[in-house]
């Protein structure tokens, strides 16, 4: 396959896709502020080389909750994957491990774990929304465990889903035949009913997740389950300090890509003050508009271990499928490989906070 850029994907998936499904997809909360200032964030930030260092063998691996990746790069949790492509999830777990990227799946993919994990050949974790009816989460939790996910990342920045304009114009649900098949079929049955005027995953959601839950109820969680836990959606030191309190092993520095706190700050813009908090305590890793291998580089230098891509996975998975996934997870690869090298920065932890200017 010709080589294409991460842009040719998102041209290509506009065009694959409905109207109402791209916009889910691409679409943000309230007046969508964050679609352009994750990215203008990520911009602002400017490498700072170091000269005269032997970059002949430069080794983009990594581990990351003590599972080896190929570079420190991950797939972020999406929901409903089969609206890119017909395998959904699958598709995309082979590309994960062909490139040895890490794939956290989400509690609403459309596939099951179970097959999810046995086309997976690199590590696998599991994300979590917290559900009212916590039976639901915990038959789902017993389930990864036994089918080898690594660890569990339950979002903390969605105590509902946010009004998304787009969706709720297009009174979007998803296509009949696209289920999330994980949970219980009352958990999620957005796909049943549309409403103009309304997102049915919005209104399911209000229904389903429990927004009461606090510190406290973490305890609860990590009785029931021998896995790591990461928190996603955290932006402030405070919650990390408190988290690594608490005993978590990894934190995902993220505001949800623009789709639910409006006018949150730029998770990049939060992440040093987030790293310092953690102390090296947990592990750290960055979401949100990540589109460059140099983006990858950045979030090292301010403190993360890893990196998550989340639309750039469905547009690849538009595009071709599970060999469109691994092109996009390639083409960010052989970017910050090159990176490593005009660095001068051999090595994932040569990365250092002086290696970035904000400007
Ligand atoms: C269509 C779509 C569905 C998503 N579904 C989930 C989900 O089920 N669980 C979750 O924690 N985050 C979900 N997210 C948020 C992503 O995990 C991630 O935070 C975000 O997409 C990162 O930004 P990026 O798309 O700019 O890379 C979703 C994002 C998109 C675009
Ligand atoms: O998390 C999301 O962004 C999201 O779109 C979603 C999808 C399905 C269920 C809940 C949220």
């Amino acid at each position: 396959m010709a080589e294409l850029a991460l842009r040719d994907y998102e041209a290509s998936a506009r065009e694959q896709l409905s109207g109402p499904v791209w916009d889910f997809l691409e679409g943000g909360s309230g007046t969508e502020s964050m679609l352009t200032a994750g990215r203008d964030a990520l911009d602002r930030l400017r490498l700072r080389p170091r000269c005269l260092v032997d970059v002949s063998a430069c080794e983009p691996a990594t581990t990351l909750l003590g599972a080896r990746l190929a570079a420190p790069l991950g797939i972020a949790p999406v929901a409903y994957h089969q609206l890119a492509h017909p395998e959904g999830e699958v598709a995309t777990a082979r590309a994960a491990g062909a490139v040895g990227a890490l794939f956290t799946v989400s509690m609403f993919a459309s596939r099951t774990i179970e097959d999810i994990a046995a086309a997976a050949t690199g590590p696998l974790w599991l994300q979590l929304y917290w559900l009212k009816r916590r039976e639901s989460m915990i038959g789902l939790i017993r389930r990864a465990e036994d089918a080898g996910y690594r660890a569990l990342v339950l979002t903390v920045d969605a105590p509902l889903v946010a009004h998304r304009p787009r969706d709720a114009r297009n009174g979007f649900a998803v296509p009949a035949g696209i289920r999330a098949v994980n949970v219980d079929s009352s958990v999620m049955s957005a796909s049943y009913e549309a409403e103009a005027g309304e997102s049915a995953i919005a209104r399911h959601s209000k229904e389903q997740f429990d927004p009461s839950i606090t510190w406290a109820d973490l305890e609860w969680l990590r009785e029931r389950t021998s896995l790591p836990l990461v928190l996603k959606g955290v932006l402030s030191g405070e919650d990390a300090g408190r988290a690594v309190e608490c005993g978590i092993e990894g934190l995902v520095v993220s505001n949800h890509g623009g789709r639910q706190l409006d006018f949150a700050l730029p998770a990049v813009d939060a992440l040093q003050e987030i790293a310092e908090a953690a102390g090296g305590r947990c592990q750290i890793v960055l979401d949100g508009a990540v589109r460059h291998g140099a983006d990858i580089a950045k979030g090292l230098c301010l403190g993360a271990d890893a990196v998550l891509v989340g639309r750039p996975a469905l547009w690849g998975l538009a595009h071709s499928g599970s060999d469109g996934v691994e092109s996009v997870l390639r083409t960010l690869l052989g970017e910050f490989s090159e990176v490593m090298a005009l660095m001068g920065a051999p090595r994932v932890s040569d990365f250092h906070r002086s290696g970035i200017v904000r400007s």
